[in-house]
């Protein structure tokens, strides 16, 4: 049965960030991730956790200023050093929250530039290498262009051969299955072909980016799917809630309580 992760950047909006953990908690999640933790300090999201037993199983690098549209730095070469940067302030983070994984994103880039190609795989491996002695990995992800426009890692086979051509064991696949159905569907046969390089999972309803039940996506049918692939880390609830975070989770309630 896959265990689930509630996105605290997305859910639990009722409540200022730090007291999302307590609620995620309570609605009987066991683990978390986030986007961006940094506008707090690493001890204080390290308290949140501990005390609401938690496990935290995922969050991004910094990926620059946000709202003035950055969204990462990794397959930009003139900001390598602000990649390395980045890499520096997370580790903090990484070290008091005990993650394993962080989502390095690639930023607004043209994937047919082979300067952004090259950017790309020079930041993976100097993120891989960087976070490798701290026992963690690296994830990237490819993002539909109907959310980010522009992005650079907007194609599942492309990030695919990058990670196989680069080959380095501390990198993988950040799958998370509403960008694929909406960038490609297929999203069953997919995730056979890739199970062997995804590090992390995410899930949304498609295409409202709301619960994962009742759209166009059998979430029964891939969750089932992920138990017979042997997917044994944690699935990111990584929606927007239509209404009330608690009020919604009436799909999560056979999953309550699963841990790792
Ligand atoms: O948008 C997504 O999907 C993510 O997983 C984020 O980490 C990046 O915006
Ligand atoms: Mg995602």
């Amino acid at each position: 049965m896959p265990r689930f992760a509630a996105n605290l950047s997305m859910m639990f909006n009722e409540h200022p960030f730090l007291d999302r953990f307590d609620a995620a908690a309570k609605a009987g999640f066991t683990a978390v991730e986030f986007l961006f933790p940094y506008e707090h300090k690493p001890e204080e999201v390290a308290q949140r956790l501990e005390r609401n037993g938690l496990k935290q199983v995922l969050f991004n690098l910094p990926p620059g200023d946000w709202n003035a549209g950055e969204k990462g730095f990794a397959a930009r070469p003139e900001k390598f050093d602000d990649l390395r940067q980045s890499l520096h302030t997370a580790l903090p983070y990484a070290e008091a929250t005990g993650v394993r994984r962080l989502h390095m994103m690639a930023g607004i880039a043209d994937r047919h530039d082979p300067k952004a190609v090259d950017a790309f795989k020079k930041s993976i491996e100097w993120a891989a290498d960087f976070v490798g002695d701290h026992g963690i990995d690296i994830v990237i992800e490819p993002i539909n262009g109907r959310d980010v426009p522009g992005y650079f890692l907007n194609d599942f086979m492309f990030a695919r051969d990058i990670i196989t051509e680069l080959g380095i064991p501390n990198v993988g696949l950040q799958f998370d299955i509403y960008h694929c159905q909406i960038l490609h569907g297929d999203v069953t046969m997919r995730l056979r072909e890739m199970m062997p390089m995804i590090g992390h999972i995410q899930i949304a309803g498609v295409p409202s980016r709301n619960e994962p039940a009742g759209e166009e996506l059998n979430y029964p049918f891939l969750f089932a799917e992920l138990d017979r692939l042997g997917y044994d880390n944690y699935v990111g609830c990584e929606y927007r809630p239509a209404g009330d975070t608690v009020a919604g989770l009436g799909w999560f309630k056979p999953y309550a309580g699963v841990k790792v």
